[in-house]
């Protein structure tokens, strides 16, 4: 009889999983997954069920990497809300199994691993595409997303502005309250990107909302909404124009419409400007379309996890 799953929920999710040990892990993985060695990773791309009824989706993402000894699985859904919810728009679980065994070893919260991975994903994109001099930070979006991309970003780089854009001026407001260092509240979008270096759109906007015209020669935009292939945060111009990146081709061609419905092409992925099989574009304005993969969920769990066994 194996011994009973460990259950940790989202505040000791939080708590365990920090920048400084988890950007190196996702650089590795994401490399490591770019060479396709199916020895090495397994992981298809994510099944996704339509709630359509209800504006969701249910999307079940599973991985097995075989070296680092870890099967997993998120479930997450995702669900387009009224402003000022108290529901959170994406909610998710994530399951470590053993991978000898095939038993449960552990069942954790997701939606602080969703938050802190995608966003670690976006800031190692930056480190790689943005200009050399980058001194202004634009943040579309004031959700989960946009909080732990703040988190990140001012972080690990050094801006002179950050700038925060949401639908609700209010929401903008109540994101920049919480926060201890200063950031300008733009009204539009327009007023948000021109002259940024570095934007992230972290929306549940189904409609372009930034716009090729605006965005400042060279920038790097690390495009983390529009996750079904009819929805879109980047119009036509900057798609195509931009050096676009992907975190899998697969799951890029399979369910980003900022990538199918542009026509754009992918030049590389993420993992393989890591490997140094395609270089970082960086003097040119480059694009970062995140969708999120199940190797990201999974080296962030069993960080997690771990860290939680050398406390235990
Ligand atoms: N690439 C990835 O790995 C991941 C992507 N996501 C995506 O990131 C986006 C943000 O997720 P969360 O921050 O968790 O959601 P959230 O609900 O916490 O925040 C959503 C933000 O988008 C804004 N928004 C909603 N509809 C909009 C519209 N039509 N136009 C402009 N703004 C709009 C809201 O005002 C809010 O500021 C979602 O599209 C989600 O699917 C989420 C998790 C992982
Ligand atoms: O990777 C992920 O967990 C998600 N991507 C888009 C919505 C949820």
């Amino acid at each position: 009889m194996s011994e009973s799953p460990v259950l940790l929920n989202k505040h000791e999710v939080e708590r365990l999983l920090t920048y400084d040990d988890l950007i190196p892990r996702l650089e590795s993985v994401m490399g490591k997954f770019s060479k396709r060695d199916s020895s090495e990773i397994i992981q298809p791309v994510r099944s996704v069920v339509p709630i359509q009824q209800h504006n969701g989706f249910l999307g079940v993402m599973p991985a097995y990497l075989a070296a680092e000894g870890i099967l997993c699985t998120k479930m997450v859904t995702f669900y387009q809300r009224a402003e000022g919810s108290s529901l959170p728009s994406i909610q998710a679980t994530v399951l470590l199994f053993h991978p000898e065994h095939g038993n449960v070893t552990a069942i954790m919260d997701g939606e602080a691993i969703t938050a802190k991975r995608t966003a670690a994903v976006s800031a190692i994109s930056a480190k790689l595409f943005k200009p050399a001099l980058s001194e202004v930070l634009c943040i579309l979006g004031s959700g989960q997303q946009a909080r732990s991309h703040y988190d990140v970003f001012t972080k690990l780089f050094k801006f002179k502005e950050v700038r925060v854009w949401s639908r609700r001026k209010e929401m903008a407001q109540r994101f920049v309250n919480d926060l201890q260092d200063p950031v300008t509240v733009c009204s539009s979008v327009k007023e948000a990107v021109i002259g940024a270096d570095v934007i992230v759109t972290a929306t549940g906007a189904s409609q372009p909302i930034l716009f090729g015209e605006w965005v400042k020669p060279g920038a790097h935009i690390a495009a983390v909404g529009a996750c079904r292939p009819d929805w879109r945060e980047l119009d036509d111009v900057l798609m195509r124009e931009a050096v676009v990146y992907v975190d899998s081709r697969e799951g890029a061609t399979a369910e980003s419409g900022d990538i199918i419905l542009s026509g754009a092409e992918v030049f590389a992925e993420l993992g393989e400007v890591i490997n140094g099989s395609f270089p970082a574009q960086r003097e040119k304005t480059t694009v970062f379309k995140s969708l999120g993969m199940g190797i990201q969920d999974a080296v962030s769990a069993k960080l997690v996890l771990e860290k939680w066994n050398s406390e235990h």
